[in-house]
């Protein structure tokens, strides 16, 4: 598998905290990597740093062979990287289909045809009827968003992720607040999603990250302090140690 995104030496610090310190990260075409590490680890400053709303101090960030380092939200947007949030971002009044065709449209720039009713133009109704369906919520296109409940609103904007047609999905805390019958569709579908796409997913549901990633970073005061598969990461006593403070605290959380 080649390499989609090279962080090297990555640092941004927020004034006497650094709170990421010299990262190194790839993640290959095709994986899921999942980024995990304790509270006030760096994870979500990364992801900032990625999708282009944080300005890294120093450090290198390629793309598909190209430093995007300096660039703007939107080019790394069309270059095809799509972030998606802790807190879902919904428009009320809309429906769950519109909701999603803003984003296509979006992606679509000026291409698209203000003067045409947008629910007839197939460039922006097509690809958000496809992402709905992936997600499985291709019979509720039509409903008001706000009839969606908490799970689905998570698929929902999955979909809206899915419809700018992503080459690498930033996944941050995709499962947080969710019941555990929620999780579960949502881990279902992710592994249904991570042969199509690449993802970088930050978590901390252990046992979804252990079910779902292809490689793990751990991330502990900015720093990856260890990256591999899953069985390494989890038997690495460096990650036991530092995750928790507590050998056995990652073994129960991922059983
Ligand atoms: N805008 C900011 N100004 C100052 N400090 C910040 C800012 N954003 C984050 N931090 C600090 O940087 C560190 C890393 O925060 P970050 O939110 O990236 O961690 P995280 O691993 O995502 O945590 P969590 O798992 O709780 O979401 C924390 O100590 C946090 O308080």
């Amino acid at each position: 598998m080649n390499e989609l995104l090279v962080v090297r030496n990555l640092v941004k610090r927020y004034g006497g905290l650094t709170a990421t310190d010299g990262l190194d990260l790839t993640v290959r075409s095709g994986e899921l990597h999942a980024l995990i590490g304790p509270n006030g680890a760096g994870k979500t400053t990364i992801m900032g740093q990625l999708a282009g709303e944080i300005r890294p101090d120093s450090g290198e960030i390629n793309f598909d062979g190209q430093a995007i380092t300096r660039w703007s939200i939107p080019r790394r947007a069309l270059a095809g990287i799509a972030r998606s949030y802790q807190i879902v971002q919904l428009v009320e009044g809309f429906s769950v289909q519109e909701n999603v065709m803003l984003m296509v449209q979006a992606r679509l720039g000026h291409s698209f045809r203000p003067w045409q009713p947008v629910l007839r133009q197939r460039e922006i109704v097509e690809p958000a009827l496809r992402a709905l369906d992936s997600v499985g919520l291709a019979d509720r296109a039509r409903e008001d968003v706000m009839t969606l409940a908490h799970g689905e609103h998570r698929q929902l904007e999955l979909a809206m992720v899915l419809a700018m047609s992503p080459r690498l999905l930033l996944l941050d805390e995709p499962l947080a607040g969710m019941s555990q019958a929620e999780s579960a569709v949502l881990v279902d579908l992710l592994g249904r999603l991570k042969r199509q796409y690449t993802i970088l997913l930050v978590e901390h549901d252990m046992q979804a990250v252990f079910a779902l990633a292809d490689q793990v970073s751990v991330l502990v005061y900015g720093k990856a302090i260890c990256s591999g598969a899953p069985a390494q990461v989890r038997a690495d006593p460096a990650v036991r140690k530092a995750y928790l403070g507590d050998d056995d605290a990652l073994a129960r959380r991922a059983a």
